[in-house]
């Protein structure tokens, strides 16, 4: 046999096939010259309607608030269910229906799962929030902490954090009993505990504690922050290389503060675990630093335990804001729908008659499931999503999407969508619930026809909300041990009668209740001693 690396074999077969090779090349030419063509008739095609704005600069207004209705009353105007404008030199596209988000940021997460930081000169440069995963672009730091947070906070694993978060949530009926009045306060905190311990395994303070202090310093600060338009270093960038003393450069002087506060809240923790071999089976800390030589200096390793670092710091400043927005939100709609609450509790008592819920009553509870999916989707805590980023130019239903275009999956407009939830305005938990048509077990079960909130609420593709396990057995456990043992009244004028909770939404990128007052006292004496009793067991134990 021949060698095929023969020259002059080689030779002979090449001359002898030069028609083949004209063919060849001839159709290559032609493949060329197609692709070339497809792409501009691509690029002719219209970009999706919207509001036009000015030469050049674009649409510069800022779209009246709240802003995902304004997107949606676009899609009205224009009749499309994907709308778009282009701000100084962006192109910002709103995915108004389910439909569209599920092709673009599902069917086609391979392109549309980046995250832009473009108008972010101040969070990312100056503040120093490059560390927070929720908004890293795609690339090597961004796949190493989704990794390993897709892992430890995966449905199975979920599950170690279960007994944190039942002591947290018998800590926080606890201190519902003591001051009602601060509930506000007591949701934070309680979310706050369960993750700095179920995150590093470290005991928290029962007051003050100070690494949850610096986390919720943070998490203010990128409320200040992550306000599109509020500092103009984000829109011009060049701003970013005044010196500190400049008059106008006070916002320099403002980053560096924050910047310290930012690692504090990374790095304060770690430094405090990352040494220990004993760190409790229960933390994320434990799973993620299992596997790698905590004391080798080579490059790799650093990298690595600078990533797992970074990747426990986001769980705080993603997992905090939205699982307090759901637990408050809860309490509202509890003050303004006391029949709702009767019923709820009705179902809490039929399965824990005189005890706290556990999680052995997982699944047991329709209607507490019910809650937690009517909550999360009448007042969505993330109304806009965090958005993605296209990576290639694109064509959906006879739009030209240009590559580095900003999409905004409109989760609030979806999950008001009167198609898949009639009256949606309206809190409703039973819209989840079905005869169960059994005489033994509960009345209703769970209606697995009506659409679950929870499959847009968290977001999509590759980029959809790793932690949503975890958030919801937060909220389904705090959910049935509050029903179980409190009620949540609204407070009563000189007259006596009930005077309704304030109820409206504050917040630009997470989004909260506005301050209301109400009255939360435990059903019944029996109920104060089971809180009291409870409290007083979780703080004598181990977790
Ligand atoms: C009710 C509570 C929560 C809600 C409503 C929520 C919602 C969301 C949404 C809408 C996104 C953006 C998804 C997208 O870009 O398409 C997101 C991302 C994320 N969430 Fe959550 N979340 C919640 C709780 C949590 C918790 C408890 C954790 C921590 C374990 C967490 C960790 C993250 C992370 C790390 C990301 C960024 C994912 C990425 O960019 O790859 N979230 N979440």
């Amino acid at each position: 046999m021949q060698s095929l690396s023969n020259p002059a074999t080689t030779l002979v077969s090449f001359t002898m096939d030069i028609p083949s090779f004209t063919v060849a090349a001839g159709g290559v030419i032609a493949w060329l010259l197609l692709l070339w063509i497809s792409r501009l008739r691509r690029k002719s095609l219209p970009f999706p309607p919207g509001p036009a704005g000015y030469p050049l600069i674009g649409y510069v207004h800022t779209p009246a608030d709240p802003i995902w209705k304004t997107y949606r009353e676009w899609s009205q105007k224009y009749n499309s269910n994907i709308v778009g404008y282009k701000i100084l030199g962006t192109n910002i596209i709103i995915a108004n229906t389910i439909e569209v988000a599920n092709e673009l940021l599902e069917r086609r997460s391979a392109i549309y799962s980046d995250r832009s930081t473009v108008g972010m000169t101040m969070a990312y440069e100056l503040v120093g929030l490059r560390w927070t995963a929720a908004l890293a672009p795609v690339g090597q730091y961004w796949r190493e902490a989704r990794k390993l947070l897709q892992q430890t906070f995966s449905p199975q694993l979920s599950r170690r954090y279960r007994p944190v978060q039942a002591a947290a949530i018998r800590r926080l009926l606890c201190n519902l009993l003591k001051d009602p009045l601060q509930f506000r306060d007591h949701t934070r905190y309680m979310t706050g505990e369960i993750i700095v311990r179920g995150s590093y395994g470290i005991d928290v303070q029962e007051k003050n504690d100070p690494y949850i202090a610096a986390a919720e310093r943070v998490v203010c600060i990128a409320n200040e922050i992550l306000v599109p338009g509020k500092w103009l270093v984000d829109v011009l960038p060049i701003l970013k290389y005044l010196p500190e003393w400049m008059p106008g450069a006070g916002f320099k002087r403002q980053a560096r503060l924050w910047h310290r506060d930012s690692v504090a809240m990374t790095d304060n923790p770690f430094n405090a675990i990352k040494d220990h071999d004993d760190l409790p089976q229960y933390c994320a800390a434990r799973l993620m630093l299992e596997n790698i030589d905590r004391n080798a200096e080579d490059a790799e390793n650093l990298t690595m335990l600078d990533h797992i670092k970074d990747s426990l710091a986001t769980v705080y400043s993603a997992g905090s804001d939205t699982t307090t927005s759901i637990l408050d939100t809860f309490i509202l709609a509890m003050a303004l729908s006391p029949d709702i609450q009767r019923e709820a509790q009705e179902d809490v008592d039929r399965v824990c008659e005189g005890r706290l819920p556990d999680y052995s009553d997982y699944g047991k509870i329709p209607y507490v499931d019910a809650l937690v999916r009517e909550c999360l989707r009448w007042r969505p805590p993330v109304p806009l999503a965090v958005p993605h980023m296209v990576t290639q130019d694109d064509v959906y239903n006879g739009y030209f999407i240009p590559a580095k275009s900003v999409i905004f999956p409109n989760i609030k407009a979806m999950l008001l969508d009167p198609d898949n939830y009639p009256e949606p305005e309206q809190f409703k938990p039973t819209r989840f619930l079905v005869k169960s048509g059994s005489t033994s077990g509960p009345d209703m079960v769970l209606d697995t026809s009506v659409s679950d909130p929870s499959n847009i609420v968290f977001g999509f593709g590759r980029r959809a909300c790793p932690g949503r396990w975890f958030a919801y057995d937060s909220l389904w456990m705090a959910f049935a041990s509050i029903l179980a043992t409190f009620d949540i009244l609204p407070v009563k004028d000189e007259n006596g009668r009930p005077v309704p909770p304030r109820d409206g939404c504050k917040g630009n990128f997470i989004t909260h209740p506005e301050e209301f007052v109400c009255n939360i006292k435990p059903r019944s004496a029996k109920h104060k001693v089971l809180v009291t009793a409870a409290a007083a067991a979780a703080a004598a134990s181990d977790i």
